[in-house]
């Protein structure tokens, strides 16, 4: 019997044997999405993400992710509109994904899961000066979701899966420049879902506006593949542990409502 989605056991990592749920959070991520259940908010306006490829500095593998950082001291790369009303900087981006194509999404769509999901992270520069305060406040934090699904090579994806080998273990880095993370974006980016959450890892903080967008991308099966090749363990640890399944198990909604951008 081939197991229903979402029925998966999710093998335990050390990250996750952690606070399963943050003592006393209600608006904890990630959530199941309940398509039905969203309500169409006709005030939420498009999304203006302009991001300068320029910004782009260095990849570090963090022992949760892999992390793509950029220089977030100038308003160089911003993400506006939306439900958003502040200006937001972007700073990063990474990705959650499984040990095998049929589960690794941290978010689901009607409990659906997909195989991968790419988070946008950006702060709030009108209200904040700099991440780490952001981190800890109600409205510090934006981040777009976007759905993988496995499909066609991604060919802006693969000048980010070469340099995968070179942080292969937990603290690794390398440089990386002019990496335009529009790139990874669908086409539409109009239609999404929003709704008020946390970081999905230590320190779980409910500091997140969340965007999830509907249109997924996709990236072909070697892709992903080199992205289960990196370790959760550093160079100097006996036993090396492969980066999979680095997604949080799902939380409650909580009485919270998602609001959708479209009908
Ligand atoms: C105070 C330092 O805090 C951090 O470094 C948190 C980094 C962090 C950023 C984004 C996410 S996610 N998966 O919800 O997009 C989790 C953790
Ligand atoms: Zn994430």
């Amino acid at each position: 019997r081939m197991q229903e989605a979402g029925e998966y056991t999710m093998k335990m990592h050390p990250m996750w044997q952690g606070p399963l749920v943050a003592p006393g959070g209600n608006r904890q991520s990630p959530i199941d999405i309940r398509v039905r259940k969203s309500v169409f908010d006709p005030h939420l306006k498009p999304l203006t993400p302009d991001y300068d490829p320029r910004t782009c500095s260095q990849i570090w593998n963090n022992g949760y992710s892999f992390l793509v950082e950029y220089d977030d001291t100038t308003d160089k790369s911003t993400l506006k509109g939306g439900p958003l009303e502040d200006n937001f900087r972007l700073c990063q981006f990474h990705f959650h994904w499984g040990e095998s194509n049929a589960w690794g999404s941290e978010h689901t769509v009607d409990r659906r899961l997909f195989p991968a999901e790419l988070h946008m992270v950006h702060w709030n520069s009108d209200k904040y000066s700099r991440f780490e305060e952001a981190v800890m406040e109600e409205n510090g934090l934006a981040v777009i979701g976007v759905f993988l699904k496995i499909g066609k090579r991604h060919e802006g994806l693969q000048k980010l899966v070469d340099v995968l080998p070179a942080v292969r273990h937990k603290d690794s880095v390398v440089e990386f420049t002019r990496f335009d993370p529009a790139c990874l974006l669908p086409t539409n980016i109009d239609d999404y879902w929003t709704y008020a959450g946390s970081l999905t890892t230590p320190p779980l903080t409910e500091a997140v506006t969340w965007i999830i967008m509907k249109q997924h991308i996709e990236v072909s099966h070697d892709q992903l593949a080199v992205f289960r090749s990196l370790l959760f363990t550093s160079a100097e640890e006996e036993v090396q542990k492969s980066m999979v399944n680095n997604f949080r198990v799902q939380q409650s909604l909580q009485g919270r409502t998602v609001r959708s951008s479209f009908t």
